[in-house]
């Protein structure tokens, strides 16, 4: 197959068998799953995927590719052509349930274009409850990001927003040298499962709002990040201390601040 990869979709294509067996394996499929590829490309998981499953929908947006999977008219495949970013989950939810319901159906598998995971991942969030889990390969600093414990590096506002909707579990990192053409940098393989007590679509946004806030500018204090949202003593009123820092709060904390801050902008209404 004589496909250039591009970089600007962020093609790096699995080569290593062992890596799409391990993904695979970590997903325990059932043949009436219904389940979402991202970004199928040549084809390396898609394949093994429709060997294991009565039918799978992929979202590509690399037309090139698009006519190299149509070419192989593979049965039980329906292929979407767009951006996966402006693609409606809760509607392939549906499409694919037929007549079940669709709370917590749906499973997401995919070698994401590094270019696109952090605002995929973001764009889930709002779409969790038509999700079962989650099994993608991320650039592992992501990774890292995701299941990241506060007062840590790595721990920032992702951490914050993916632990509060989903229970991530970091699989197994894959090395360069298992993509052709070679990424610079560690990739991972990683789970999510929405939580059971996923925050609701109102407590999500005001938790959106909160974290943009107070990670808004990383070494300032909670104090001046939250100038004009919530003052010194508003802040200590929730047990939170206004010289820390973002990054040192639990997750418990920012629910805290992200209730209050609800509640302010319901009064502003
Ligand atoms: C890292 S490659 C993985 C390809 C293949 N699944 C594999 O593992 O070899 C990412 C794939 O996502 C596709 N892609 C990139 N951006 C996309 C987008 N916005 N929407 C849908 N697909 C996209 C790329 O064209 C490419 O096929």
């Amino acid at each position: 197959m004589n496909h250039r990869a591009r970089k600007r979709f962020g093609q790096n294509f699995l080569q290593d068998l062992s890596i799409i067996e391990r993904m695979l394996a970590a997903m325990r499929l059932e043949r009436d799953d219904p389940v979402v590829e991202v970004g199928p490309g040549l084809g390396a998981l898609t394949l093994p995927l429709l060997e294991r499953l009565d039918r799978l929908a992929v979202v590509e947006i690399d037309r090139d590719l698009i006519q190299l999977l149509e070419a192989r008219n593979l049965d039980g495949l329906t292929i979407h052509n767009g951006d996966v970013m402006k693609f409606d989950f809760n509607a392939l939810a549906a499409e694919l349930a037929g007549s079940a319901p669709t709370e917590h159906s749906l499973r997401v598998v995919g070698n994401l274009p590094y270019n696109i995971g952090t605002p995929l991942l973001i764009q889930l969030l709002d779409c969790h409850e038509q999700i079962r889990d989650v099994h993608v390969m991320l650039q592992k600093e992501v990774v890292d990001r995701l299941h990241a414990d506060p007062g840590t590096r790595a721990f920032g506002r992702l951490s914050v927003l993916m632990q509060s909707v989903f229970e991530v579990t970091p699989l197994f990192t894959v090395p360069p040298e298992s993509f052709d053409p070679a990424p610079k940098v560690q990739s991972a393989v990683v789970r999510l499962k929405p939580r059971t007590d996923a925050p609701d679509k109102a407590f999500l946004a005001a938790l959106q709002a909160c974290t943009r806030i107070a990670f808004a500018s990383k070494r300032k204090t909670l104090r001046n990040n939250f100038k004009g949202y919530l003052d010194e003593a508003a802040l200590e009123n929730l047990q939170i201390n206004p010289q820390a820092r973002a990054e040192t709060l639990n997750l418990e904390a920012f629910y805290r601040i992200a209730k209050q801050l609800g509640d302010v902008q319901a009064v502003l209404k």
